[in-house]
């Protein structure tokens, strides 16, 4: 189901100007701090009534102000999840769970609570009472509360923010699977390029009220101007190959074999795998002696200069585009032109466990 976000509106020093379709899927929005995606958001859920636009999930409209038309934030049938979870205190789990399934419409069947449950791993939670949950699985619990509302749109509000990298490694799996087998359309918001990466369909760059950039994921953040220079990562598509006994995983990419720290999933299984453009290390000549595992062989395709002492050199390696993020110290140093030969060298402890997902 395709979300289309058209939205005018004015703060006094502020304008939000937008006007995108996003496929379905996961929809990130990312920007900076004050970039507008909590106005955005606002929007959505009803809570701001912008000046202009027209908001919809397929064909169900939440506004449209030229038709005079705007749905009432109760009717609109959004699911919530929210970074502190927001869960009642009073109520255990299970009825937490099943207040959700509340507010889903008579005519309604929303995903059967099993489902959910196990979905979320939240079996033997089911009697406990939310003080006696962990962080992430208080974000666990929320996920299920929101689904079992039968919502047409689910709405993450930074759900992981609060949570420390251990916690966010735990959910983030979770928002995967919800969005690989569940066919209701999410609008994510973070600013995280981690959180980017492993789950966005399609990602929005917010800045200053604007659209900098969208596009699917490895498009986005291959992009300097829409995420900043300092986020700018490769997505690389890979297949598992082998775990091997020295706690590697072996795979395969269009760019060629990588190894890096165990990786979750059977040999066999696709995967995406971020890298950071500031982890790869380019060479001219073939290295040697390194202790380095993965080297990849590429040809320059294109060198941009950045603001500041960087520049981000992009490699045609096979079917694949890596971006590393060089000194321009270094570009000049090893004279680097479009067209050469150049290797990649990217350390396999630099690929973080939350780096890689499904
Ligand atoms: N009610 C309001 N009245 C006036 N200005 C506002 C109002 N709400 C937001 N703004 C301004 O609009 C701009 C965008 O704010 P918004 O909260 O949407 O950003 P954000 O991207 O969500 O930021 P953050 O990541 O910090 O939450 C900011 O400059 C903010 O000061």
């Amino acid at each position: 189901m395709t979300l289309q976000l058209a939205l005018r509106h004015r703060f006094a020093g502020f304008a939000l100007d937008v006007d995108v379709t996003a496929p379905p899927g996961v929809t990130v929005l990312f920007g900076p701090s004050g970039s507008g995606k909590t106005t955005l958001i606002n929007a959505v859920a009803g809570l701001l009534r912008p000046d202009a636009g027209r908001i919809a999930v397929a064909d169900w409209v939440l506004l449209d102000t030229k038709a005079r038309y705007c749905l009432p934030r109760h009717k609109r049938r959004i699911g919530y999840v929210f970074q502190e979870g927001r869960l009642f205190p009073h109520l255990t789990v299970r009825q937490n769970l099943l207040y959700g399934r509340w507010f889903a419409p008579r005519n309604v069947t929303p995903e059967p609570l099993d489902r959910v449950v196990e979905m979320l791993g939240i079996g033997a939670l089911l009697e406990r009472r939310p003080a006696a949950l962990s962080g992430g699985e208080k974000s666990r619990v929320a996920i299920g509360r929101a689904l079992l509302s039968a919502p047409r749109l689910i709405l993450a509000d930074e759900p992981l923010a609060a949570l420390d990298e251990a916690r966010k490694a735990e959910i983030l799996p979770y928002f995967e699977r919800l969005r690989d087998e569940i066919s209701v359309p999410i609008l994510y918001v973070s600013h995280a390029s981690v959180e980017v990466a492993r789950l966005a369909t399609t990602v929005i760059a917010l800045q200053g009220g604007r659209v900098a950039a969208i596009g699917p994921p490895e498009r986005v953040l291959g992009d300097a101007s829409a995420v900043g220079a300092r986020e700018v990562a490769s997505l690389l598509r890979a297949r598992v190959v082998a775990h091997h006994d020295d706690g590697l995983s072996e795979l395969a990419t269009a760019a060629g074999a990588l190894h890096l720290p165990r990786v979750a999933g059977a040999p066999g299984t696709v995967i995406r795998v971020r890298i950071a453009a500031s982890d790869v290390i380019l060479s001219r000549a073939a290295p040697v002696g390194l202790s380095a595992l993965n080297i990849l062989q590429g040809t320059i395709a294109e060198i941009q200069p950045g603001r500041g002492p960087a520049a981000r050199v992009v490699l045609a390696v096979g079917a694949e585009r890596l971006i590393a993020r060089v000194t321009l110290r270094a570009v000049a140093a090893l004279s680097l032109q479009p067209g050469q030969t150049c290797y990649a060298i990217l350390k396999s402890v630099a690929v973080a466990p939350e780096d890689v997902g499904r």
